[in-house]
């Protein structure tokens, strides 16, 4: 049964005053679950914990249960945010399709959940914040301005351990990373290339033209997972990607990730996504990665993958725009991989909720595939674990119904000791199942150089097949 609940049912009190800059890990590691971060190039650090309104829902209906509770829950409110980037926001995410989320590891995650923070840490161009929001009967100014008050003081105690410039005194050093135990693949090599060849035959056969099957990958970890301090290397590491964490209510384990592939942001009338979809790796040296780009951008194959998902992202906006624009398709480099990209732009023709859009177009082609039922049920009759989040809608919703959303790819699901990894490639009809499998590696290793202990420089993911060739 589809169902839509919040924890919120009268007014929205929030303050926020400006702080100095926080030790991000430190931070993180004082705030209450459930916790979340989100950061992208265009966007503040937001580091959220607890909550002061949680919706959820679930079944088809669950992008617009959410935005009616969201509507519900910002419909009055008294805000005193000092700054655009700390307003009251909601931040969650979506199953990738209805019962995704039955079985290990997501059995903590909703089908959508988003969480108003009652304590949240901002880090924007114009400086750092922290925002104390409560909603409810007894949500009052003055109890949340007392709150903002000791929180404030708490926050500002961590940040005394932090060195004085020049101070040369032995420094605390980041948990390293944990190490890997044991790996195990839900797909081996030969089951990959049955699934590869069966979904080739139905493109061949004229029922699809493209669909996207993953692998998870699970990994046993020698130490405790450290969640701060692999947000952190990953923002480090990633600073051109949308970073994202969710922790379930009760905090048990985190889904987390570092995606290149907005899904939609809009901001008024404005809307700006990504088509990205085409993969090549990364070259030993600039030239050789200029030669990859070059043959990537000249690539019958991947050309193909590329333009089946611009041109339905351009479709899919067309009922809601007075205009669509893409620009031109280029590559776009990763630490670990290069995609091709073509950026696309629209203006409404109407005033829209951020997720009339997020709705229309997931999944897009670059995750799920075309046409789009026939992909759904190739990747339900194929994949052998659930999606949950993966390759979802993650992101915000304000007051205003603007948002943004990234599709939650190079991401994974870690408890304490134990993280499951997801990544997926495009299949159309001359696909290589080897090199297919070949990729699917490369997008392990961005979440997979935050666990293992060595991290490698090549980028070629050898190491990681020729341990375990998936048999
Ligand atoms: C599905 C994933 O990536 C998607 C698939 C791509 C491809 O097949 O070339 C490229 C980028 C993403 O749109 C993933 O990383 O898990």
């Amino acid at each position: 049964m589809d169902s839509a609940r919040s924890t919120s049912s009268a007014t929205l009190v929030s303050r926020t005053t400006a702080i100095d800059d926080p030790p991000f890990a430190a931070a993180f590691d004082a705030l209450p679950s459930p916790r979340t971060t989100w950061s992208a190039p265009d966007d503040a650090l937001v580091i959220g914990g607890g909550s002061a309104a949680t919706l959820t829902a679930s079944g088809p209906d669950r992008f617009a249960a959410i935005r009616t509770a969201a509507e519900e829950l910002f419909s009055s409110g008294d805000v005193h945010a000092g700054t655009e980037a700390a307003r009251p926001r909601v931040f969650g995410g979506f199953a990738f399709h209805e019962g995704a989320c039955a079985g290990d590891p997501w059995s903590s995650f909703p089908e959508a959940r988003f969480v108003l923070p009652s304590v949240q840490i901002t880090v924007a161009d114009n400086g750092s914040w922290l925002t104390v929001t409560a909603v409810g009967d007894d949500a009052s100014a003055v109890t949340v301005e007392d709150r903002l008050e000791r929180e404030r003081k708490r926050l500002a105690e961590l940040g005394d351990d932090r060195p004085e410039e020049g101070d040369r005194s032995p420094q605390p050093s980041r948990p390293s990373r944990p190490g890997i135990r044991e790996q195990r693949r839900t797909t081996s090599r030969e089951a990959w290339r049955g699934s590869v060849s069966a979904a080739i035959d139905r493109i061949r056969g004229g029922n699809l033209r493209k669909v996207v099957l993953a692998q998870a990958l699970e990994a046993d970890l020698e130490a405790d997972f450290p969640r701060a301090a692999t947000i952190e290397r990953l923002a480090a590491k990633y600073p051109d990607c949308h970073r994202y964490c969710f922790e379930p209510d009760d905090g048990s384990s985190v889904f987390f990730g570092a995606t290149p592939e907005r899904l939609v942001s809009l901001r008024g009338r404005t809307v700006e996504t990504d088509a990205l979809a085409g993969t090549t790796g990364r070259g030993e040296t600039p030239a050789e990665d200029e030669w990859l780009a070059e043959e990537l951008l000249d690539d019958e194959k991947n050309v193909h993958e590329h333009e089946l998902v611009a041109e339905t992202v351009r479709e899919q906006l067309e009922p809601y725009a007075a205009s669509v624009s893409a620009g031109a398709r280029r590559v776009r480099r990763l630490a670990t991989v290069q995609h091709l990209h073509t950026p696309i732009t629209a203006e409404l023709n109407a005033d829209r909720h951020v997720l009339e859009l997020v709705e229309a177009l997931h999944p897009t082609p670059a995750v799920g595939g075309l046409p789009p039922e026939r992909a759904l049920e190739t990747i339900h009759e194929t994949e052998p674990f659930d999606r949950g989040w993966y390759a979802a809608p993650v992101g915000w919703i304000d007051a205003a119904g603007n948002g943004a959303f990234a599709v939650a790819i190079r991401s994974a699901v870690a408890s304490r000791r134990r993280a499951t990894l997801f990544a997926g490639v495009g299949i159309v009809a001359d696909s290589d199942p080897d090199r297919e499998w070949d990729e699917i590696q490369l997008k392990y290793r961005p979440i997979l150089d935050e666990l293992e202990t060595e991290t490698r420089t090549d980028g070629a993911g050898t190491d990681e097949t020729g341990r375990d060739d998936g048999k």
